[in-house]
């Protein structure tokens, strides 16, 4: 690093002070906390942003402020690499590190060390971009402020903000920009492409007029997804869909949103008796996260979840139907189909993709690792329980069914061809993208002209509970298989097990949260008293184990 450069990062670094005697960790989706001590975390990983570029060869990289669907005083950073996808797990130490170093020298020599190590060329020969983008939190704007300031202390590198968006609008600019060599892409590009692809689909439904599936209402978590969901209600001319806590007045994420909706299972505020009988949909507070749901006739607010293993299921369905239509045994090429769940994937769903003949595999909670496993298929299909998810094409899959689109001589195979075609360019290739994985949902419902209810009909639940546990030192819970078994502290596991096999239909795991400071339990049984008794009976020995008592 040369002195020009070292000076300018003291010179900032010093104006950021990091917050006293507090840990930081980039977790399963970047740094969380309080908005209040983020200012010199988001500094610091403003710097690391612009090495990114750098050691990417000058490739736009992305920098979100947001912490989904927390409470709005906390606020959230995350990197999004040239893809589009999430930070390259490889550069979470260094993330780390640099977010918690006690002072601008230690912080400089870290990042002198890790440009060394890493090729980075720190001279300002080279150049770098960041773009900027936030959530509605109202912290968000000085925090950008902040990881500017860090981007303009690496020498050649810019910050460009594009203002408030969706997470996965951001993560698809920058994807954009690098591999659609769309230089300029912008979130208009985005909304063209998504409603233009939706229309095809719609375009593409034999016996349209038969298949009215009625009006959709969606809650936008009083978040970012209000006023984008908006943009495609009037480009779409969309008049059956209507839109509620857009955050023009509730608190963002206040007993509203798709996480909300899914872990307590009741309907957000502003639904109620009126809506039983619509479809009704849940985003979370940056809209990456999107679930379903019906409101249960006189059930108390109870509603029906459809969550996010249906949505894989509908969407896994409609592409296993396009592709049979597509190929059959005889094709020398057999595109390979994959669907990646978590631990936290209901059991029936499971069960369900099986017997569709789909290959299921499971990895560790954060979309980092669904989508790294989804990227080893042709079609790789992954959704979090939660309602975060998306579906990955292979180039190579892209290419033939280009082929197929123009060389098809049958209008039933050049129409499947084209639905798949429109999916995936409907479908947000760099992470989950609750506005585009909404549009698919509708296009599907309307081809198969099925309501929600049957769409819900496709599995039955097994009854499920979710409890968190504070505990004296999450980290002391290690696990293993996807996050299954827990390997420390020791006879914990053997104590789940016992009380797990007492319940037929049973199933119980429990881990430390990435993005809480709890364990979280999971627990499923045949019955919902029996789920509610196992999660019940686990939290209270993850407590025993793990509870503040614990070495007191
Ligand atoms: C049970 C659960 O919903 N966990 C969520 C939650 O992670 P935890 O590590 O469980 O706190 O937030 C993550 C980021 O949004 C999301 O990927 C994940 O699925
Ligand atoms: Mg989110």
């Amino acid at each position: 690093m040369n002195e020009q450069q070292q000076s300018l990062l003291v010179q900032s670094a010093s104006r950021f002070p990091p917050p006293q005697g507090i840990k930081l960790s980039y977790g399963t989706a970047g740094f969380r906390a309080d908005a209040s001590i983020l200012q010199s975390t988001v500094f610091r990983i403003g710097i690391l942003a612009a090495l990114r570029s750098l050691k990417t060869g000058g490739a736009v990289i992305g920098l979100m402020i947001t912490a989904s669907h927390n409470k709005v005083s906390d606020n959230g950073v995350k990197v999004a690499d040239p893809a589009g996808e999430m930070l390259t797990q490889d550069w979470e130490p260094f993330a780390d590190s640099v977010a918690n170093a006690p002072d601008p020298e230690s912080l400089i020599q870290l990042i002198a060390d890790f440009a060394k190590k890493e090729d980075i060329p720190l001279n300002g020969s080279k150049g770098a971009t960041v773009l900027l983008g936030r959530d509605t939190r109202p912290s968000g704007e000085s925090l950008v402020e902040a990881a500017k300031q860090g981007i303009c202390s690496v020498i050649g590198a810019v910050g460009i903000d594009i203002g408030v968006v969706t997470t996965p609008q951001l993560h698809w600019i920058v994807r954009a920009r690098n591999k659609d060599s769309k230089p300029s892409a912008s979130e208009l590009d985005y909304f063209d492409q998504v409603s233009t692809s939706f229309r095809c689909l719609i375009d593409l439904i034999p016996n349209k007029s038969q298949h009215g599936i009625g009006k959709l209402i969606v809650d936008c978590a009083n978040g970012v997804g209000g006023e984008k969901l908006q943009v495609l209600k009037q480009k779409l001319n969309w008049s059956d869909v209507e839109i509620r806590n857009s955050g023009e007045q509730g608190v963002l994420n206040e007993q509203v949103g798709a996480d909300y909706v899914q872990k307590d299972k009741v309907a957000p505020q502003g639904f109620g008796p009126p809506d039983v009988g619509v479809r009704c949909a849940s985003l979370d507070g940056d809209a990456d996260r999107l679930v379903y749901f019906t409101i249960i006739p006189n059930g108390n607010n109870r509603i029906n979840l459809v969550d996010g293993d249906k949505i894989l299921s509908l969407f896994a369905l409609f592409i296993k139907d396009q592709l049979s239509i597509l190929t059959d045994y005889t094709n020398e090429y057999q595109p390979r189909v994959g669907v990646v769940q978590t631990a936290y994937a209901n059991g029936a769903s499971t069960k369900y993709l099986n017997q569709l003949g789909l290959h299921v595999i499971f990895t560790p909670t954060g979309v980092k690792y669904l989508h790294e496993k989804a990227h080893e298929f042709d079609i790789g299909i992954y959704f979090e329980a939660n309602g975060h998810g998306t579906i990955l094409f292979s180039n190579r899959f892209l290419r033939w069914l280009e082929d197929k689109k123009s060389t098809e001589k049958s209008l039933e195979k050049q129409n499947a061809a084209m639905r798949l075609w429109a999916v995936s360019k409907l479908i947000n290739q760099a992470v989950g993208d609750a506005l585009s994985g909404l549009l698919l949902v509708e296009a599907i419902l309307q081809h198969m002209g099925w309501s929600v209810e049957k769409w819900n009909e496709l599995y039955h639940d097994l009854p499920s509970r979710q409890l968190k546990v504070k505990v004296a030192d999450r980290t002391a819970v290690v696990t293993t298989n996807a996050e299954t078994i827990v390997e420390k502290p020791p006879g914990i596991q053997e104590a789940i097990t016992a009380l797990t096999v007492k319940y037929p239909q049973g199933r119980c795991f429990v881990r430390p949260s990435g993005t809480e400071d709890v364990v979280r339990v999971y627990a499923e049984a045949r019955t919902q008293e029996a789920a509610d008794e196992l999660a019940t009976s686990v939290a209270k020995l993850v407590d025993q184990f793990l509870g503040f008592h614990v070495g007191m």
